[in-house]
């Protein structure tokens, strides 16, 4: 079985009409030889080792990997927070920590990590009042709104975290991850803690919003079905020390729906990830040297 491992050149996705579309300012990112090392007192731990990944503008890209990969370590130095050992991380050619795009990049977390004392829209708003200080109060109330909507909130901004359940919270943090119009969504299991049909309606929300905003996403699972309907490219990566096993590009049409999982292509490819990941397993031992 033949799986393209070089950069499609395809990657822009279509308009909700068919057209094609360029995306909205997003960088293409190039990971470049990436590797990251974090000394501890047991011994030196490779998290990352001799990554290399292109996303184009615009694209949607989907990692998956046995636990301890270096997953989130990756979107650690996406998100400019920490620094390559060796290596780069390049928004349009410019190493991240310099980009002018560094303060454009969202992230959503596994956990909503919302603030209990806000209700959600203060929490969307705070974002904002970070991000975008040129909005008047009245432009940033308006700005919550209209994303606690587009994720299904309508009725619930003024309610506290802990009067939402867990698939509302986990909105909320999608809205904030994107009321701030970033050019970069870095998504790390954001579904993971969701019941199943919680976790399809936001999958499908997620991928109607990328079609409408245009950023690029990149998106951590643990999921191959979920990898498969959302992304345009899955890179597999290998137990720790993390490296690039595999790029699968994802061509099913869209919307993806239960249709799309019965097709043979999809569950030959889950069939082939699942492989993938048992040839090349987690670490054993604690450090490598
Ligand atoms: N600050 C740190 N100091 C030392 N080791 C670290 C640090 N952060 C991560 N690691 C180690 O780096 C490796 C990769 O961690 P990371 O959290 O990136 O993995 P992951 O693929 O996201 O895992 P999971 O799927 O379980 O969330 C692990 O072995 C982890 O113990």
């Amino acid at each position: 079985m033949q799986y393209s491992s070089s950069p499609p050149s395809t990657l822009v996705p279509a308009a909700a009409g068919g057209a094609p579309r360029s995306a909205a300012g997003a960088p293409d990112i190039k990971i470049a030889d990436l590797s990251v090392a974090f000394g501890t007192p047991q011994g030196k731990v490779t998290a990352l080792q001799n990554v290399n990944v292109d996303i184009p503008s615009g694209s949607f890209f989907t990692i998956v990997g046995p636990s301890g990969c270096g997953k989130t370590t990756l979107l650690k130095v996406l998100s400019g927070v920490l620094p390559p050992s060796a290596g780069t991380v390049a928004f349009n050619g410019k190493p991240v920590e310099r980009s002018s795009f560094t303060g454009q990049v969202g992230y959503v977390f596994q956990r909503p990590l919302l603030l209990p004392w806000r209700t959600a829209i203060e929490n969307v708003m705070l974002t904002l009042e970070i991000a975008r200080p040129e909005l008047s109060k009245r432009e940033r109330i308006s700005e919550a709104m209209r994303w606690l909507h587009i994720t299904g909130l309508k009725g619930f901004e003024h309610r506290y975290p802990t009067e939402l359940s867990g698939g509302m919270q986990q909105r909320v943090s999608i809205s904030r991850g994107l009321a701030f119009q970033p050019k970069v969504l870095l998504m790390d299991e954001p579904f993971a803690a969701l019941d199943e049909i919680t976790r399809e309606r936001l999958q499908e929300e997620l991928v109607t919003l990328w079609e409408k905003v245009r950023i690029s996403v990149v998106f951590i699972t643990h999921s191959i079905p979920e990898a498969l309907l959302l992304s345009q490219r899955i890179v597999v990566m290998s137990g720790r020390p993390g490296h690039v096993v595999e790029q699968i590009d994802i061509d099913f049409p869209r919307p993806r729906n239960e249709d799309t999982r019965q097709e043979p292509r999809f569950i030959e490819l889950q069939g082939h990830i699942r492989h993938l990941l048992r040839e090349n397993p987690h670490s054993t031992s604690a450090t490598t040297h």
